[in-house]
């Protein structure tokens, strides 16, 4: 009998010729690096280079973190990924009233160009790649690192990284969204402009599937609303006046891997697959690197147990391997104790040893998509990018991304999904290993890292020293030039980056925003 997959497609217990009858493989794969790209984005793959291993970290202040990617540097990782805290991803200042209880936790508290400095302090970035995993203030985050790069003597045109400035998957799983769609999108816009312009190295977004995924999202339907994200930001930077190539080349992705591999790997294939023919069929991009799909993976969060905390070294290792059978550039595995707290030292270099024994032990890195030809692969790639498809012309009938988000379309599939997921772990139908099967009677104790609290207090005391020393009418005259732009049609980069540089702090910035641009409030359609 078939087992259903994750996206509710059949699996057969047998695969074979007849799976797939009238499958072309000219069509459907082509050659490595070449269209539709199903075998990978580069002629050469891992065997060439292999993938970035790019371990997400920070946490505390800017220095905590910096000790910490400097550990991960020592330790071989190879591209960097900034996690800042909530008040710096909603924009606001860390002695904010609204900031209390949650500065450093998740993530790095970041207030000025002066906490950039010392988060990047001794990492020469002309070297780096640096991700970031930033929404709506991602503009003013890109532009503290250009001018801590100035600093450093390193020009815009050397830099080479990331920013997540997806706010469209904000407003359906993530909600770190500031401003309404509307203004976020002339944002995003004006980034994609400004990046040609001035860092043209720089991939300008990461249009991500991982969030809806740990919010219960099915892979078609994770790479369905990812891709129709992807499809809405294209028709907004031409709608700006913008020539498809010339930006199309640096906009990336950024997936789940979770322990089903056969169907992961059939999805970031089919992913690859759609999105080649969307950009050359819809959006008439010549540039062959406007077709290309090239993403990052995380291993999923979701999938990782507090109880027996070790078995999710397991996981990770199956979940990883799944995002480099499926092609992925750049690489975060998750650490086996993420379900509990932020990760220890001991477990960040736990979590980067796997990538390395999945780089340099197995053989997988020796020949490029192993996968290609699989009966059951292939046959699972045609029917998960077939699932999406049908997705993504759902969400084309409601007009699109930014409509089908305010009619909640996608939340509520998404959510629809992590509510059957939850039913069939609850009947024991799903099993969990250590959860729902194989329990202990009694956990072993295990101590997680815990953030200093008095860390708040400190990024207070950081914030009012700067506002007593900078030169105040500067700021005021350049947040001002910041709101004029804002409430017309010049790039707001320009002024924002001024701004910056006289020291202007993340939540000033921000409110200027939201002044001119109000905030988002969520239509709740249920
Ligand atoms: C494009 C990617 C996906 C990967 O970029 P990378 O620089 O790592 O890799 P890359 O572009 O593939 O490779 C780097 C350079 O080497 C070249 N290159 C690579 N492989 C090659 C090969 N086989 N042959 C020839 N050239 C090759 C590429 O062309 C490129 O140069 P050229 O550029 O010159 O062509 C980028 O966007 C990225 O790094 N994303 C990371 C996103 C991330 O870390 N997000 C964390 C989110 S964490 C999160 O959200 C968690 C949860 C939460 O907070 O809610």
């Amino acid at each position: 009998m078939a087992r259903e997959s994750e996206s509710g497609l059949p699996i057969e217990p047998v695969y074979g010729p007849q799976s797939l009858q009238g499958w072309d493989p000219a069509e459907k794969l082509g050659e490595p690096g070449a269209y539709p790209y199903t075998r990978g984005v580069y002629p050469s793959m891992y065997t060439g280079r292999p993938w970035t291993m790019r371990q997400y970290a920070g946490f505390g202040t800017a220095a905590e973190s910096n000790a910490r990617y400097r550990q991960l540097i020592a330790n071989g990782t190879t591209g960097l990924s900034v996690a800042f805290d909530l008040p710096t991803q909603m924009g606001h200042d860390s002695d904010a009233p609204i900031a209390h209880g949650e500065v450093g936790k998740v993530g790095v508290a970041i207030d000025s160009v002066e906490d950039m400095r010392v988060l990047f302090g001794g990492i020469p970035l002309d070297q780096v790649s640096t991700s970031m995993t930033i929404n709506a203030p991602a503009a003013l985050l890109l532009l503290m690192y250009q001018l801590v790069a100035e600093e450093q003597g390193v020009g815009a045109e050397q830099l080479t990284g990331t920013i997540q400035n997806d706010v469209l998957k904000e407003y359906i799983a993530r909600g770190t969204y500031i401003f309404p769609p509307k203004p976020s999108l002339r944002l995003i816009a004006d980034i994609f402009r400004y990046c040609r312009a001035e860092i043209p190295k720089w991939n300008t977004i990461s249009i991500s599937g991982y969030h809806m995924a740990e919010a219960g999202a099915s892979p078609a339907q994770e790479i369905a609303f990812t891709l129709a994200d992807g499809i809405e930001y294209v028709r907004t930077a031409v709608a700006a006046g913008m020539d498809v190539d010339d930006f199309a080349p640096r906009l990336s992705f950024f997936f789940v891997a979770r322990t089903t591999l056969l169907e992961e790997v059939a999805k970031f294939r089919a992913a690859r697959r759609i999105w080649a023919r969307v950009m050359r069929e819809e959006f008439g991009a010549r540039d062959p690197k406007s077709l290309m799909l090239r993403f990052h993976t995380q291993t999923a969060g979701v999938q990782l147990t507090a109880q027996q905390p070790e078995v999710n070294l397991v996981r990770v290792a199956v979940q990883g391997l799944a995002a480099v059978l499926g092609g992925t550039q750049s690489l975060h595995t998750n650490s086996f104790d993420e379900a509990i707290a932020l990760p220890t030292d001991r477990s960040a270099r736990l979590a980067l040893r796997t990538q390395q024994v999945l780089a340099h032990e197995t053989d997988v890195t020796a020949t490029v998509d192993p996968f290609a030809g699989s009966y059951v692969i292939e046959k699972m790639t045609d029917d998960i990018e077939a699932a999406a498809m049908e997705l993504m012309a759902k969400v084309e009938e409601l007009g699109g991304a930014v409509d089908a988000i305010e009619r909640g379309f996608q939340k509520n599939e998404i959510e629809r999904n992590a509510y059957r997921i939850a039913q069939e772990t609850d009947s024991g139908e799903r099993v969990v290993v250590g959860v729902n099967r194989f329990r202990l009677d009694e956990e072993e104790p295990y101590e997680p890292l815990r953030v200093d609290p008095a860390i708040e207090a400190r990024q207070a005391e950081r914030l009012a020293r700067l506002r007593a020393e900078r030169d105040q009418p500067a700021v005021d005259a350049a947040l001002a030039a910041l709101k004029k732009a804002a409430g017309g049609e010049d790039n707001v980069l320009y002024p924002m980056k001024e701004a910056l540089r006289a020291r202007a702090t993340v939540g000033e910035v921000c409110t200027a925003l939201r002044e001119v641009w109000g905030a988002y409030v969520p239509s709740d359609v249920f």
